[in-house]
């Protein structure tokens, strides 16, 4: 038979691991987990033609579709940034896509990112 060899994690994989376990923890009432359903947010899928939320990039990454930390970030940030636009100013989602996006890119800045990258070395 033939042994399926276990997949080893690239050092980037690991790295985006750890980043992606750090910002959903920083989503408590799981707002990003999922993909935004018209159902939920009527009209989203015609105002939000690039949709992102974690599940999508937690896929992307397991399918290794990240080849640079900035590819990462930038679906990070489209998935703030498209609820900061899709929902009103004084709701609580455009209120937690502008916090998450301010922590995610704290945490992303090099200075920052050092810290994450020690343990796993
Ligand atoms: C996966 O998306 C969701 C999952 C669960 C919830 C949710 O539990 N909402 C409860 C808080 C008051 C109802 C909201 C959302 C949600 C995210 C979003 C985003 C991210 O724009 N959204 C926009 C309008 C309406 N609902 C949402």
């Amino acid at each position: 038979c033939v042994l399926k060899l276990k997949q080893q994690k690239s050092p980037l994989n690991k790295l985006l691991d750890h980043l992606l376990r750090f910002l959903e923890k920083r989503d408590p009432h799981q707002f990003f987990a999922w993909p935004v359903t018209d159902d939920i947010a009527p009209g989203y899928s015609s105002i939000i033609t690039k949709p992102m939320d974690f599940s999508t990039i937690r896929q992307k990454m397991d399918d290794s579709e990240y080849s640079t930390l900035t590819e990462f970030t930038d679906d990070f940030k489209l998935m703030c940034e498209n609820a900061i636009r899709y929902n009103h100013v004084d709701t609580v989602y455009n209120k937690a896509a502008k916090r998450l996006l301010q922590v995610g890119t704290k945490h992303l800045m090099p200075e920052n990112l050092i810290r994450s990258l020690k343990p796993l070395s």
